[in-house]
C-alpha cells in the first residue's frame, strides 16, 4: 500500500529539518511549500515513487567560502561567502546575491529553495540558486565595496558561468556591485561572458527594464488579481515598505497606473506622505545619496517620519511589502485588514509570516506570494540572458511589454493551478503547485541525478 500523501509530506519535512537543524527560515519555506503541494502529490504518485520530494529539498550543491579583504584603514577583514545551487532541472542556476550582516546558510537555503519554484513559474528555462555574504555594505566606502566584490568574485568565479550559474543582485547588491563583480570575473577568465551575471549596466550588456522589473512586475500582478474582481489599482491608496530597488519601482508603476502610494521605509523607520510619495526625492535620497529614510521627511513638508511603530498601521487598499523576510506578522496583517486592504502583493521574499498570510486569506484579501508577485525581476534577467546570447538589444517598450505578458502568464498559471487542485483563489497553493509541477516533471524526465 502507498503511504498517505500527508505522511509522505510530513516525513519529508521531518527528515529535512533533522538534517538541517537550526535553520528556521529554511524550515519555514519548506513547510509553506510542502503543505501547499499536498493536493498535487495526491494526484501524482509517480513523483513520490521517483523520490522527487526528497531530492527537491536537498540543494544540488552548497558552496561556502572565505572572503578576505582590506578596509580603508589597512585592517584585514574576513567575511563568509555563500552560493547555494538548489536545482538546475529547468536551466542554469539563477538567483541573486545578497550582502547583508544577517546572511547565513538558513537564509540562503530558504531563498534558493523558493527561487527554484519562482523561476519555474516564469517559464523562462532557469534553475534556482541564491548566494551572498554576511558583509555589511552600510557606511563602507566605494573603494571598500570594490575590494570586497573583487575578493568575493575571485572564489565565486570558479562556480558560475553563462550555462552553469548566473547570479544577479538582491539586498545590498545593485548596479554598482554587479559592475565590480563582472569586472573581476572578466579579468580572471579573460572572457567578456555577458551572460554570466544579470543586472549589468545598459551600456555593457544590461537589459532595459531590469532595474524596474521586480517592482513593476509586482504591480502588474496586483492589477491582474484585481481584474478578476473587475477592479483595478487606479485611485487606490498603497502602503509600501522598503525604499530599495523593489519598493522604488513598485511606487513608480503604482503612480503610473493612477494609484497613490503614501509610505516607504528602511530599517530605521518609515515615512507617511499623505500627498503621495515624491518619487524623484526618494530616488535622489536612496539611489544617489544612500541616505536614511528620515531625510525624506526633513525635506518634504507633507511627510512625517515615524521611528517606532509599524508602517502596516497606516490605512490603505493596497499593500506591497518590499523590504525583507518576516517583516509583516499577524498583528500587522490584522491592522491592514482594519485599514481596508483589498490586495497584497509580496515584493520582497517571504515578507509575510505564515500567520499573517492566514489573516489575509481568512479576511478574503487577495494575496500574492513573493514567488509569483516578485518573479518579474528574475524573468527580466532571463530576458537579459536571451539578449546576451543573441547579441541583441530590445527597447524599453518591448521589454516592458514582455515583462507584463510574463506576469499575466504567471497569474494565469497560478490561478488555474489553484482551481485545479481544489483551492480556488488561493495564489499560495496555485503558485507553489504550478512551479512545483514544472520542476518535478523535468526531474522525472531526466532520471535519478
Ligand atoms: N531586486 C530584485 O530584483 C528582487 C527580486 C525579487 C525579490 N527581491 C526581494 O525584495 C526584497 C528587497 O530587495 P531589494 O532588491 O529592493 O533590496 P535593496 O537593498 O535595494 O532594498 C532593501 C530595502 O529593505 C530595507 N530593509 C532591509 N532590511 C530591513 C529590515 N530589517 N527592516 C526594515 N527594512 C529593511 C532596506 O532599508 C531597503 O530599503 C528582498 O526580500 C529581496 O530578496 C528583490
Amino acid at each position: 500500500m502507498q503511504p498517505s500523501t500527508s505522511s509522505v509530506i510530513n516525513e519529508t519535512f521531518a527528515a529535512a529539518v533533522s538534517r538541517n537543524p537550526e535553520e528556521p527560515e529554511f524550515h519555514q519555506a519548506l513547510s509553506e511549500v510542502l503543505e501547499s503541494i499536498e493536493p498535487v502529490i495526491a494526484q501524482h504518485p509517480e513523483y513520490v515513487e521517483a523520490g522527487i520530494l526528497e531530492r527537491l529539498v536537498e540543494p544540488e550543491r552548497q558552496v561556502l567560502f572565505r572572503v578576505p579583504w582590506v578596509d580603508d584603514s589597512g585592517a584585514i577583514r574576513v567575511n563568509r561567502g555563500f552560493r547555494v545551487q538548489f536545482n538546475s532541472a529547468l536551466g542554469p542556476y539563477k538567483g541573486g546575491l545578497r550582502f547583508h550582516p544577517t546572511v547565513n546558510l538558513s537564509i540562503m537555503k530558504f531563498l534558493g529553495f523558493e527561487q527554484t519554484f519562482k523561476n519555474a513559474l516564469t517559464g523562462q528555462g532557469i534553475g534556482g540558486a541564491k548566494g551572498g555574504s554576511d558583509f555589511d555594505p552600510h557606511r563602507r566606502s566605494d573603494a571598500e565595496i570594490m575590494r570586497f566584490c573583487q575578493s568575493f568574485m575571485t572564489e565565486l568565479a570558479r562556480h558560475i558561468g553563462a550555462d552553469t550559474d548566473v547570479p544577479a543582485g538582491d539586498i545590498g547588491v545593485g548596479g554598482r556591485e554587479i559592475g565590480y563583480l563582472f569586472g573581476q570575473y572578466r579579468r580572471i577568465t579573460n572572457r567578456h561572458e555577458s551572460g554570466v551575471l544579470t543586472g549589468k549596466g545598459i551600456g555593457w550588456g544590461g537589459a532595459q527594464v531590469r532595474t524596474e522589473a521586480t517592482g513593476y512586475g509586482a504591480v502588474f500582478f496586483l492589477e491582474e488579481m484585481l481584474s478578476v474582481r473587475r477592479d483595478s489599482v487606479e485611485g487606490k491608496t498603497a502602503i509600501v515598505s522598503g525604499s530599495g530597488n523593489v519598493a522604488i519601482y513598485a511606487i513608480e508603476k503604482l503612480q503610473q497606473l493612477g494609484a497613490k502610494p503614501i509610505t516607504a521605509s528602511d530599517s530605521s523607520g518609515f515615512i507617511v506622505d499623505e500627498a503621495g510619495i515624491d518619487l524623484e526625492l526618494l530616488k535622489d535620497l536612496k539611489e544617489a545619496g544612500r541616505e536614511r529614510i528620515s531625510a525624506y521627511a526633513a525635506r518634504r513638508p507633507s511627510a512625517r517620519f515615524v521611528g517606532s511603530g509599524r508602517v502596516w498601521e497606516v490605512p490603505g487598499q493596497l499593500a506591497i511589502p518590499a523590504a525583507t523576510q518576516n517583516e509583516l506578522g499577524s498583528d500587522d496583517a490584522a491592522a491592514l485588514v482594519r485599514g481596508g486592504v483589498l490586495a497584497v502583493a509580496e515584493g520582497a521574499n517571504m515578507p509575510s509570516t505564515p500567520d499573517a498570510v492566514e489573516v489575509f486569506q481568512q479576511a478574503g484579501v487577495l494575496f500574492a506570494p513573493g514567488k509569483a508577485a516578485n518573479a518579474g525581476g528574475v524573468a527580466t534577467s532571463a530576458l537579459e540572458m536571451a539578449q546576451n546570447a543573441a547579441r541583441e538589444r530590445w527597447s524599453f517598450e518591448d521589454s516592458e511589454r514582455r515583462l507584463q505578458a510574463i506576469m499575466c502568464d504567471i497569474h494565469a498559471a497560478s490561478f488555474a493551478a489553484a482551481e485545479r487542485y481544489g483551492h480556488p483563489g488561493d495564489y499560495v497553493v496555485g503558485a507553489n503547485a504550478a512551479g512545483f509541477v514544472r520542476v518535478a516533471d523535468a526531474m522525472l524526465a531526466q532520471g535519478l541525478v
